[in-house]
């Protein structure tokens, strides 16, 4: 379910209430959606070559083609959440390293040699990624994306990659119920998906161990799949009563063709490192006694290459597709808000916690 327009009139109250000027090129961004969920696509005559603003105003909207209203409503009120919450971040004023270590619990931030590192650092829980975790991984991402790194790395600590959502999220129920429960992790789901969406420098997964759900959906977002021949890649969303999110649904069926995506995302088949790489899922496989000391000294001569160039290159490829990928981002969150609340999911859950049943 998108927003409502409550919601996006709320967005429209928060928009006047920033503390930070967000920029000309958010403020475009924030026109255009504006526009698009207010009016549809542009029906206006492009403005004269000298009339620079009205201008750029019109070539944002136009530039949203014919993204549905309802979308345009709901990225508005999104790209407003997330200016909101780094404008009430930011205005702490803490210092860039203060802040680093202030601010995670559940992930290690660490950048050197131009190469910021994202680390998962739940060993004990196999990187099981709970609510706090998602909302630092989004942090942390949009921190990466503003220091002066050349390329960000997502990696695990321990054993495991990530074994995926913890299931312990569904078992948090607030006051309002279940339903809110639903609603609230859809909106969870579709921020953390879309801040890869938006990333905007070469993005590196550095896959230590074996990978299982969203961590492994979300790696048709990323440049480059680097993983040890102990990874695994399993999407047990079926055995779970769910359904594929991470913009799996569009990107697996692209990067290894229908019948193999199926075989993963609907009859939940669990790849080795070696099948992940001959589906195109991975990169290159390494041997796990070399892995890091390889990987590493191979990010770092990546990290040297001219910076802009490596961005700009990642945005003309990316680019192209960002606009249809939150749009699959938005449905398989509303699709997973439903499903949530299936008495599937809910027996797959209680399943898990009451007979530690593994996948
Ligand atoms: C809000 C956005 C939602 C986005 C939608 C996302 C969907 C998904 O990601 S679906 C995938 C969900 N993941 C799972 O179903 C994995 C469940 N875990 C397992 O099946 C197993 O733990 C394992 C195969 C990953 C590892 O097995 P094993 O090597 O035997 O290790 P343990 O089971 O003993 O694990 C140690 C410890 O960690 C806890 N744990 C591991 N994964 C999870 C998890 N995903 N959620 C919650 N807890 C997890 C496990 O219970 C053990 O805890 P303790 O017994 O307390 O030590």
């Amino acid at each position: 379910m998108g927003a409502s327009q409550k919601d996006f009139e709320n967005a429209m109250n928060q928009v006047k209430l920033l503390k930070e000027d967000p920029g000309n090129e958010v403020k475009l961004k924030l026109y255009a959606l504006y526009k698009q969920a207010t009016e549809g696509p542009c029906n206006t005559p492009k403005p004269g070559v000298f009339d620079l603003i009205n201008k750029a105003k019109w070539e944002a909207w136009n530039a949203l083609g014919s993204l549905p209203k309802e979308t345009a409503r709901q990225n508005y009120v999104d790209l407003v959440s997330g200016l909101s919450s780094s404008s009430d971040s930011s205005s702490q004023a803490k210092p860039e390293a203060d802040r680093k270590q202030a601010e995670y619990e559940t992930v290690v931030m660490t950048s050197e040699d131009g190469i910021t590192k994202i680390m998962l650092n739940r060993p004990a829980k196999k990187n099981a990624l709970t609510e706090q975790m998602y909302q630092e991984i989004m942090l942390a991402l949009e921190a990466a994306s503003k220091d002066d790194s050349t390329i960000t790395v997502l990696t695990g600590n321990g054993d495991y990659y990530s074994s995926g959502n913890d299931l312990t999220n569904f078992t948090n129920i607030p006051p309002e119920g279940v339903e809110a429960k639903a609603k609230n992790s859809a909106i969870l789901l579709r921020n953390f998906v879309g801040s890869f969406i938006d990333f905007p420098k070469p993005l590196v997964a550095v896959v230590n161990g074996p990978a299982v759900g969203i961590s492994v959906t979300v790696l048709g977002l990323f440049d480059l799949v680097y993983a040890t021949d102990r990874a695994t890649f399993h999407t047990p969303f079926s055995h779970l009563g769910q359904t594929p999110e991470g913009c799996s649904s569009y990107t697996f069926p692209k990067i290894m063709g229908p019948a193999k995506a199926a075989e993963m995302l609907i009859f939940g088949k669990k790849l080795t490192a070696g099948e992940a790489y001959a589906q195109g899922l991975v990169t290159e496989v390494f041997p796990d006694s070399t892995f890091q000391k390889e990987v590493w000294t191979r990010l770092k001569a990546y990290s040297k290459l001219p910076q802009n160039a490596l961005r700009i290159s990642k945005q003309i490829i990316r680019s192209q597709e960002k606009e249809k990928l939150h749009a699959v981002n938005a449905k398989e969150s509303s699709i997973l808000q439903e499903r949530w609340l299936s008495s599937e999911c809910m027996n797959a859950i209680m399943n898990f916690f009451s007979q530690k049943a593994k996948l």
